[in-house]
């Protein structure tokens, strides 16, 4: 697939790519109440830090990383499972809860049959899947109980898998495929989200220059005003921003992926039945590529766009790329402007002395211990 040349001033990495996008859900997510588009969850995070910094006169040490992670999973849940989505909420927290004794497990993978053995994390593992599965049959079923009662589908992503399965359903069974996609739409929505958002406050703290640019463009594009669609597509400062924290702390460090049959890519021949490993974050760092300051947070070298910066290259690829690229990117994307410009408009940030930088993968780099940060109301 072509890399995407840049449209006039605009540095958009998505224009190119396949149809195969989720759309923000401003609509379900508009809090009627006030007219606004900004998710409930981001005004409730960024009023309890502001609570915080006015409490204390106008500053305040705030670690963002855990209202990040409540913002997304918020978000995420509302998408998948519309107005049923505080039940949903309770399977994201236990895939999370999964996700870390996972991590432990893979530690011990060398020992045969680990997995098998009734060890309390083995069991707790076990424990968490079922009620997840309880939980999103119970969803499920009410939702066949309602269709058939004749009430209208929900636009929500449960709704829709819903719909298109609704031919290949047993009764009220529901196939496992849908609720594999719910559990999926987890994974892999909410975590790379709140990792996004965390990074890249991070990075601004480090960079004021940066903060101070990106706080610039959005008090020109919207005031004091709240944030909206039409302004988010045009902050294109934040942009560079995000891909340069997108290139340094990608989300997905690697991707897997199975050759079926002997396939040659360039001067290598890979045979059928092997897996390659594709080291997204090596790629992103590497100075053969990106120069000798590969390291260094730039973002300056997206402003003419993805292509010029990587000379036409697909070695930017955050969200994979080709057929089974990440179907998310645009509504990522528009989380991310939203929630930030929201927090520029109301603080400007710093590292606390208290901050250590600790990247640590679980699935995703999280923060190892937290981002705290200074909150300055402005
Ligand atoms: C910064 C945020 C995100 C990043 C960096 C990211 C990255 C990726 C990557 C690298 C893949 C490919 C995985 C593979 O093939 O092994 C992927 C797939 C996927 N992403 Fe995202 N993602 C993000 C946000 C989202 C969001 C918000 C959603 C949902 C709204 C989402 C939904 C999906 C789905 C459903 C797939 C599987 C697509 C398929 O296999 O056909 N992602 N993502």
């Amino acid at each position: 697939m072509m890399m995407m040349e840049a449209k006039s001033k605009s540095i958009k990495l998505t224009d190119d790519i396949s149809p195969r996008v989720v759309p923000f859900p401003f609509e379900m997510l508009k809090n009627h109440e006030y007219g606004t588009c900004v998710p409930p969850k981001l005004q409730e995070v960024v009023g309890k830090w502001d609570k915080l910094v006015t409490d204390k006169g106008s500053s305040c040490e705030v670690d963002v990383w855990p209202g990040l992670v409540s913002m997304t999973a918020d978000v995420i849940s509302r998408t998948a499972f519309g107005s049923s989505y505080k039940e949903g909420q309770r399977t994201f927290d236990l895939q999370g809860e999964l996700a870390l004794l996972i991590i432990l497990t893979f530690l011990k993978s060398f020992i045969p049959g680990y997995l098998y053995l009734p060890t309390k994390d083995n069991r707790r593992m076990k424990a968490a899947c079922r009620e997840i599965h309880v939980i999103l049959k119970g969803i499920m079923n009410k939702r066949l109980k309602a269709r058939e009662a004749g009430e209208a589908p929900s636009h929500d992503l449960l709704g829709i898998l819903l719909e298109s399965n609704s031919g290949q359903t047993k009764g009220n069974e529901m196939s496992t495929d849908v609720m594999e996609e719910c559990k999926l739409f987890y994974f892999a929505g909410q975590e790379t989200t709140s990792v996004l958002l965390v990074w890249t406050m991070v990075m601004l703290s480090q960079h004021q220059d940066w903060q101070a640019r990106a706080r610039e463009e959005v008090k020109e594009v919207f005031s004091d005003k709240e944030p909206d669609t039409e302004g988010l597509n045009q902050l294109e400062v934040m942009t560079m921003i995000l891909y340069e924290v997108l290139r340094l702390y990608p989300p997905a460090a690697q991707l897997t992926r199975a050759i079926h049959k002997e396939i040659k890519l360039g001067d290598l021949t890979l045979p059928g039945g092997v897996q390659i490993n594709l080291p997204i974050l090596l790629v992103h760092r590497d100075t053969q590529l990106w120069g000798n300051d590969a390291e260094e947070f730039k973002p300056g070298r997206f402003k003419d766009g993805v292509s010029k910066a990587t000379n036409g290259q697909v070695s930017f690829f955050p969200f994979a790329w080709g057929p089974r690229i990440c179907i998310g990117q645009n509504f990522a994307l528009m989380e991310t402007k939203m929630a930030l410009a929201l927090i520029l408009q109301r603080f400007s940030f710093e590292l606390s002395p208290s901050y250590v930088h600790a990247p640590y993968t679980v699935l995703t780099p999280h923060p190892q211990f937290g981002a705290h940060l200074i909150l300055h109301k402005l």
